[in-house]
């Protein structure tokens, strides 16, 4: 899927809110007025722009969100959500938007179709998506497993398994160097990146150490395991899940690569996916052997990350994982 589209996706235009104008090159309203005040605002002229509203009725913010200021921007085109960050530059919301772009291309789950990213003028970047209604549920288990199946199933890579840019996990960078191998890929890419900060940040070294020694195991656990590069949202737990008007689910804010799919169940600790969520998951994408031994080899990336993240109150969850995996494989 990756290889399929995004390489065709310039970051800068990701996906036009009217894809037959896409490549006509946007009239902007020269009035004097407007020249001056949507050059000080690029979310406001791509709104008035290519977003084909004439007029902004009214702009309030949304909260929520740790990292970013989001904001709803109402038009007489309807609605749009809109993130900026003061500090940073658009590389970050490059990565959210083409994941989000991947996401939506499978026509699976429900995600906000990403438009517009990039430089504000005073400094920061900014992202324009769509904006989702939410409903009041958090939709039904069930069709969350089976549409999160089929994005599974549907969203496939042509390089491996990597994605196109590095992005992050919360805060924490992720490295998606592209790799035919998932073993080495999980292993380098994702514990061995966290084990590496752990010991740097914290000079933990007794958790690197144990955790490189598993790193050189864990191919053990996948023997007789086809793994093909899924397309994963990469960060999914209850807050990046939600549900629309209608009650399908929608998820949001992901940390995409593509991947093996069970690592998409290493937040279930923060999820809350019940006996109905993993049934219809697995009628679409069957469970593989040994399952329920990769289970803790998921989790343990994210624990490393929230310990690297929040302190040393994960440490350790993260290090009895890594125990209790040496003694399995005798390593
Ligand atoms: N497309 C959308 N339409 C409407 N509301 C949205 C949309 N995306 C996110 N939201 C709402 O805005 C809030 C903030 O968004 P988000 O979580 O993406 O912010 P963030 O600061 O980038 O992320 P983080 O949660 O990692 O701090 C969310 O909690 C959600 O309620």
């Amino acid at each position: 899927m990756m290889g399929a589209h995004v390489g065709i996706i310039s970051p800068s235009t990701f996906f036009p809110r009217f894809p037959p104008t896409s490549l006509i090159k946007t009239k902007i309203n020269t009035s004097p007025v407007c020249s001056i005040s949507m050059s000080m605002d690029p979310v406001r002229e791509w709104i008035l722009s290519e977003g084909k509203a004439t007029k902004i009725t009214k702009i309030s913010p949304v909260g929520g969100g740790c990292i970013n200021l989001a904001s709803r921007y109402d038009t007489d085109s309807g609605s749009f959500f809109v993130k900026t960050n003061r500090s940073i530059g658009p590389s970050m919301f490059e990565a959210e938007a083409l994941g989000l772009g991947a996401m939506y291309e499978t026509g699976t789950i429900r995600v906000p179709r990403p438009y517009k990213v990039g430089e504000l003028p005073t400094g920061g970047s900014y992202i324009i998506m769509e904006f989702i209604e939410f409903g009041a549920s958090r939709g039904n288990q069930s069709v969350l497993g089976r549409k999160l199946a089929e994005m599974h199933k549907a969203g496939k890579s042509s390089k491996g398994f990597g994605f196109d840019v590095d992005n992050t996990i919360g805060s924490t960078p992720q490295i998606n160097t592209w790799s035919s191998d998932w073993i080495q890929f999980y292993g380098e890419h994702r514990l061995g990146y966290q084990l590496k900060l752990a010991s740097r940040q914290y000079g933990d070294s007794l958790i690197y150490e144990r955790g490189q020694r598993l790193v050189k195991s864990i191919g053990k656990l996948f023997e007789n395991v086809a793994i093909e590069p899924c397309l994963l949202h990469g960060d999914l737990w209850s807050g990046n899940i939600s549900s629309d008007k209608n009650g399908e689910p929608v998820i949001l804010d992901p940390a995409c690569y593509y991947g093996h799919s069970e690592a998409e169940f290493g937040m279930s600790w923060c999820a809350g996916f019940g006996a109905s969520f993993y049934n219809s998951y697995f009628e679409v994408m069957p469970k593989q052997p040994g399952f329920e031994e990769r289970r803790d080899l998921y989790m343990l990336y994210h624990y490393l990350n929230h310990y690297n993240l929040f302190g040393s109150g994960y440490r350790s969850s993260a290090m009895s994982i890594i125990d209790d995996y040496l003694a399995l494989l005798k390593a």
